[in-house]
């Protein structure tokens, strides 16, 4: 009969022996980086890596333990390289571009642009975020709002970025991908569904209901309720507020947000009627200008890894490694590269945060592209 505590014993011994060499492997990589960091030679040498895999695979006896010893030793390298990052990164190697810090985003006598029109959540975003008084405009697309912020014409766009119910709102990732400017601030707004009408109007009285497509499908139990009502969708639900003031007629209603209630001076006749109670949207403030407020929480990146296998695993890694959270990825495909994929991340963390600049460093290096889109 085999003895279990033996061979743990033995096994003890062994990984006491290979926790020391690995220790004695890791100082001399350190030596490697202040070299490199002497010479300007680049951390990663594939050449080297693939060498060293071949030579250790020759050494072992057992076929069966040729993958398992190039694997452990791919992870050994992987983490010698995540150590030198931190080394070039804490003697101010950096590779970052440099950014204005300010301790609050400028919002006096900002003009801001937001797509659709007033009523729109969008619009009851930038009030949430810039107040009542803010100067601004509305264009047709997305595109535009980009557009507008790059050629000054907007010192600010709101642009929605994800839902709660429905999940990322994908071309304003294309958006931000195509486009050089940053995220500077982020704003949540509770889509919240409420019915509204004339002054006075009588619910029993009521014929027909406007909103926009989705404003509809989202109340659809409180519609059930009203099956008699002709339900006519609209281009948004801004525009459904606005026909109720413009038809004056007070047997139609709309579903729409507070917000447009109050610009068209309708009568909330029933709030919360969405189905879901926490429909949220994120909207992101985008700027042209790498303006990021002292304190920011978050960090995006945008970055482009090579298609072989576990080249994404290996540049998340650097997030795992460094302790960080990632709180959100988004894969988009690369325009004229089929199968090809970019992605879009979201960690917790100041950019000045030593482990973000490791972990952004390490990307930096080994993908194929990488873009800060925004600390805040
Ligand atoms: O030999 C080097 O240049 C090292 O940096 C060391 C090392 C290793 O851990 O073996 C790490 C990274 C390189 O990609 C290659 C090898």
């Amino acid at each position: 009969m085999l003895d279990l505590g033996e061979i743990r014993k033995n096994i003890d011994g062994i990984d006491r022996q290979l926790v020391s060499l690995f220790e004695e492997r890791m100082r001399l990589t350190s030596q490697v980086a202040e070299y490199k960091i002497e010479t300007g030679k680049k951390v990663l040498d594939p050449e080297r890596e693939r060498q060293k895999l071949e030579a250790i695979k020759s050494l072992v006896e057992k076929e069966d333990n040729k993958h398992p010893i190039a694997d452990l030793f791919s992870q050994i390298m992987a983490n010698s390289r995540k150590g030198q990052y931190m080394l070039l990164e804490k003697m101010g190697q950096t590779l970052r571009e440099p950014y204005e810090a300010v301790d609050e985003i400028k919002k006096e006598g900002a003009k801001v642009v937001y797509q659709g029109v007033a009523g729109a959540y969008a619009y009851a975003a930038m009030l949430d975020y810039f107040g009542e008084d803010v100067d601004n405009f509305n264009v047709p697309t997305w595109k535009d709002a980009m557009e507008a912020v790059k050629e000054g014409k907007a010192d600010y766009a709101v642009l929605p970025i994800e839902n709660s119910t429905t999940g990322s709102i994908t071309a304003v990732y294309d958006l931000l991908q195509e486009y050089n400017n940053y995220i500077v601030a982020e704003v949540y707004v509770k889509v919240e569904h409420v019915l509204m009408g004339l002054k006075g109007t009588d619910l029993s009285k009521v014929t027909t209901v406007y909103s926009h497509a989705q404003g509809l499908t989202q109340c659809e139990s409180f519609l059930e309720s009203h099956k008699d009502w002709q339900q006519i969708s609209q281009p948004n639900t801004a525009v459904a507020a606005k026909k109720i003031f413009e038809d004056k007629d007070n047997s139609h209603v709309a579903i729409a947000s507070k917000e447009a209630a109050k610009l068209y001076g309708l009568e909330i006749l029933k709030t919360d009627i969405a189905d879901e109670a926490n429909n949220t949207t994120r909207f992101v403030i985008v700027s042209k200008t790498r303006t990021f407020v002292k304190n920011a929480k978050k960090t995006s990146i945008v970055f482009e890894c090579v298609n072989e296998p576990g080249s994404l695993y290996n540049l998340l890694s650097h997030i795992i490694y460094n302790g960080l959270n990632m709180t959100k990825i988004e894969s988009r495909p690369i325009e004229g590269r089929q199968w090809e994929f970019r992605f879009f991340v979201d960690i917790e963390g100041n950019i000045n945060d030593q482990r973000v600049m490791n972990a952004l460093r390490g990307i930096e290096e080994e993908s194929r592209s990488i873009r800060l889109l925004g600390n805040y």
